[in-house]
């Protein structure tokens, strides 16, 4: 059995460092992920005033249940459409002058729905230069509350904001979403709102957050759902291949956990036990068509390792990976020919044919260097396909260090042990 060690999860230490920061007290997070996308939150909550204390395994967040102690801050949300998005909306509920920017990749990023239904409960919300784009300002009053109307179709994350800021405002908060994508996420959110002391209440298409605040917890962070794909989708392609990742169990909060039951559909062995779970590599690997919107950041994991399996895969209703760090369905797409394989995309999918060319012209058999769109994803799904092919490299590596800063040292030892 091979056990890795996968950091905490991305979106579960985000969710925390919110709900530290609103809530009265005193919060521990243990085993936070550091990276990219999480600093980067820690950092813009101490620009605006929050006091964090980080030691390598635990962060500790003085909450501020009256808002930021800055009156006025400048925030760099860097490539995290988590802080992107979260954190202009923690300030909402303050008082002062905030403006956020972010890297050119989460410029180029859609949150129009969110900052509209933001300023529809009144808050004072600018775009500086292009509408639903970053930078933006907010001049904040506190938030009164009320029932506001949503579209999450491009993205939860506008949904998980306003559910975060509801126990913030003073009447609670009403939100009635048209369309939702990637509803695990909004689970998860919830689920933790609850560990905070917060009960939403969901009535169909309408959640119902009540006023009152959060109260201070210690909170566990899990291993990352997402980046244990690359780990599992090794030992898929490996005949007789084994990993297991400890702490990811029956119970966990995360629906990208769910990719394992893609692989087991696959032909994989998989055993998902109360704290851990498993992926074998049986030498089959199938074909298939699914579904992959509840769990859409794996789809660059599955469309890599595609080409292995007997039989076409096909991967359908992700548009919204097409809004991510880039433009997903066509980074793979681009990347997979680039590799001589058959790929079509259409505007929520992508099919993959069976086969890595023997040669792609230059002489080098499969050398292809991966073009990485500046996405960790796209890098370290084609780490997976490395394991196959030979002579895959990428032109950003580095672009891992969003969500695992130590990703390439640990799938080579992942590597030395499989292969
Ligand atoms: O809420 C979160 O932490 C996330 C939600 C998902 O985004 P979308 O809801 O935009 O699909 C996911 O892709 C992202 O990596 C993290
Ligand atoms: C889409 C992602 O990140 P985010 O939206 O949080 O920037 C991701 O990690 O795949």
């Amino acid at each position: 059995m091979t056990a890795v060690a996968i950091p905490g999860s991305k979106s579960i230490t985000a969710r925390a460092l919110f709900l530290a920061a609103a809530a009265d007290g005193v919060t521990t997070l243990v085993r936070p992920l550091r990276s990219d996308d999480t600093e980067g939150f820690a950092e813009g909550l101490v620009r605006l005033g929050y006091r964090v204390g980080r030691t390598p395994d635990a962060w500790q967040v003085d909450g501020r249940p009256q808002g930021p102690s800055a009156t006025e801050a400048d925030v760099y949300c860097r490539d995290g459409a988590t802080t992107a998005r979260f954190l202009p909306t923690l300030v909402a509920a303050g008082h002062g002058t905030y403006r956020f920017d972010a890297s050119p990749q989460m410029r180029r990023r859609p949150l129009l729905p969110l900052t509209r239904a933001l300023r529809d409960l009144g808050v004072d919300l600018r775009h500086e230069e292009a509408e639903g784009h970053h930078p933006l300002t907010v001049r904040a009053a506190g938030v009164e509350g009320g029932e506001v109307v949503l579209d999450a179709g491009q993205s939860s994350q506008y949904l998980t904001a306003l559910l975060l800021l509801g126990p913030l405002t003073r009447t609670g908060l009403r939100i009635r979403v048209t369309d939702l994508v990637s509803v695990p996420y909004v689970e998860i959110t919830i689920a933790m709102m609850r560990a905070f002391g917060v009960e939403v209440e969901r009535d169909g298409d309408v959640f119902v957050v009540p006023p009152g605040g959060y109260r201070a917890t210690t909170y566990a962070i899990e291993p990352d759902a997402s980046t244990s794909s690359y780990f599992f989708a090794a030992a898929a392609v490996t005949p007789g291949g084994e990993v297991t990742v400890p702490g990811l169990g029956a119970g966990a909060l995360q629906g990208d956990l769910g990719f394992v039951d893609v692989l087991r559909r696959m032909g994989a062995e998989v055993s998902v036990g109360p704290d851990a779970t498993t992926v074998r590599g049986t030498g089959e690997l199938r074909g298939l068509t699914v579904n992959m919107r509840d769990i859409s950041d794996t789809m660059p994991t599955l469309a890599a390792i595609a080409p292995f399996a007997s039989g076409p895969v096909r991967i359908e209703d992700v548009a919204n990976t097409r809004v991510k760090e880039c433009d997903r369905l066509e980074a793979c797409a681009e990347n997979l020919r680039r590799l001589g394989v058959e790929v079509s995309t259409g505007p929520d999918w992508i099919e993959i044919r069976p086969g890595v060319a023997s040669g792609n012209g230059n002489g080098n058999g499969n050398a292809a260097e991966i073009k990485s769109y500046g996405d960790h994803r796209i890098v370290m799904s084609f780490a997976v396909t490395g394991l196959r092919v030979l002579g895959i490299s990428f032109d950003d590596p580095g672009c891992v260090r969003k969500t695992f800063p130590g990703f390439h040292e640990a799938f080579a030892g992942l590597r030395g042990r499989l292969l």
